[in-house]
């Protein structure tokens, strides 16, 4: 269970994240989406003890990841940054870190397995592709057989075959119990992975939700005599909403809701149209209300 708290995270008076909070559940994957520089990296590298948050807490199994007994046991961790020497196999780096968790080298070669790097297990590192590279890292994470999984970025570097590799990873961690947390701004692979998504933009938090609850929602499409008047109303509503060129694009009201809103603030509506929406068309939709 990873909890993440009302964090904020503050660099030279700038919030890099701004009273964060959300859960990534047992038995679920939970996605953290967001553009480049939203806050994903700042919020996972707070939860993995590489930074201090400047309020709120960061929490895997109730505690912060410093006051954990035996850290590589009870979370692993894939980060963006490179993981090892360039002049080391996979094979001799991953005994280096298993040395750290105290595990047994024949669990080393069946992760060189499970991860497809058997073959490339003697091959140095520098001469890694992008994706063994991340191959590499999620053996790395897996070596103490924590219930607890922290991906950022992943995806990056893997191809189709490696991105369906990562998925069956991913839902067997589940399925046996694991948490697992994976940020990604690959929004159509992620929405095949997730069974929760946590939206952040500009350091906050947009929405936090099932994968289903979110796409179930639909979008609509308004055009009506008063844009200005229609967008004030449907956004005091709480609803998010977007101009497109004469029209609106609002989520979070029915057709109806927003046909009787319209009728009680006296716009006229000349087009109202319903759209079931993807992953990427929500996301876009609040970060561009931004
Ligand atoms: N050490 C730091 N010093 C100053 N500002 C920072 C630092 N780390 C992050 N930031 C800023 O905080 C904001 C959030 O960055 P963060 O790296 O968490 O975003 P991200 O969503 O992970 O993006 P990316 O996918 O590009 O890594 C950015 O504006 C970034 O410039």
């Amino acid at each position: 269970m990873i909890e993440i708290r009302e964090l904020t995270k503050t660099y030279g008076g700038v919030d890099a994240v701004h009273d964060v909070t959300f859960t990534a559940s047992p038995g679920r994957v939970t996605g953290l989406l967001g553009l480049n520089g939203s806050g994903k990296s700042t919020t996972l590298r707070i939860l993995l003890g590489l930074s201090r948050p400047t309020r709120g807490a960061a929490l895997i199994n109730g505690r912060r990841y410093r006051d954990l007994k035996q850290p590589l046991r009870e979370a692993g961790a894939v980060l963006e940054q490179g993981l090892s020497h360039p002049g080391q196999s996979g094979r001799s780096h991953l005994i280096t870190q298993a040395l750290l968790s105290g595990t047994s080298r024949k669990r080393v070669d069946d992760l060189l397995e499970y991860v497809g790097l058997s073959e490339a297990a003697h091959k140095r590192t520098g001469e890694y592709s992008l994706g063994m590279r991340q191959r590499l890292a999620v053996a790395t994470a897996l070596l103490g057989e924590p219930p607890v999984l922290v991906l950022d970025e992943p995806a990056n570097g893997l191809d189709p075959s490696g991105m369906a590799w990562l998925r069956g990873l991913l839902r067997d961690h589940v399925a046996a119990g694991g948490t697992v947390l994976i940020s990604s701004h690959l929004l159509g692979e992620l929405e095949l992975m997730v069974d929760d998504v946590v939206i952040i933009a500009d350091g906050r938090i947009q929405a936090a939700a099932p994968l289903a609850e979110l796409t179930g929602m639909t979008q609509l499409r308004v055009r009506g005599g008063d844009h200005q008047l229609l967008f004030d109303t449907f956004t005091e509503h709480g609803a998010t909403v977007t101009s497109d060129g004469d029209a609106l694009l609002v989520t979070g009201l029915t057709p109806e809701q927003a046909g009787d809103m319209a009728l009680h603030a006296q716009v006229p509506i000349y087009e109202l149209v319903a759209y079931t929406q993807h992953l990427e068309d929500i996301f876009l939709s609040m970060a561009e209300a931004q």
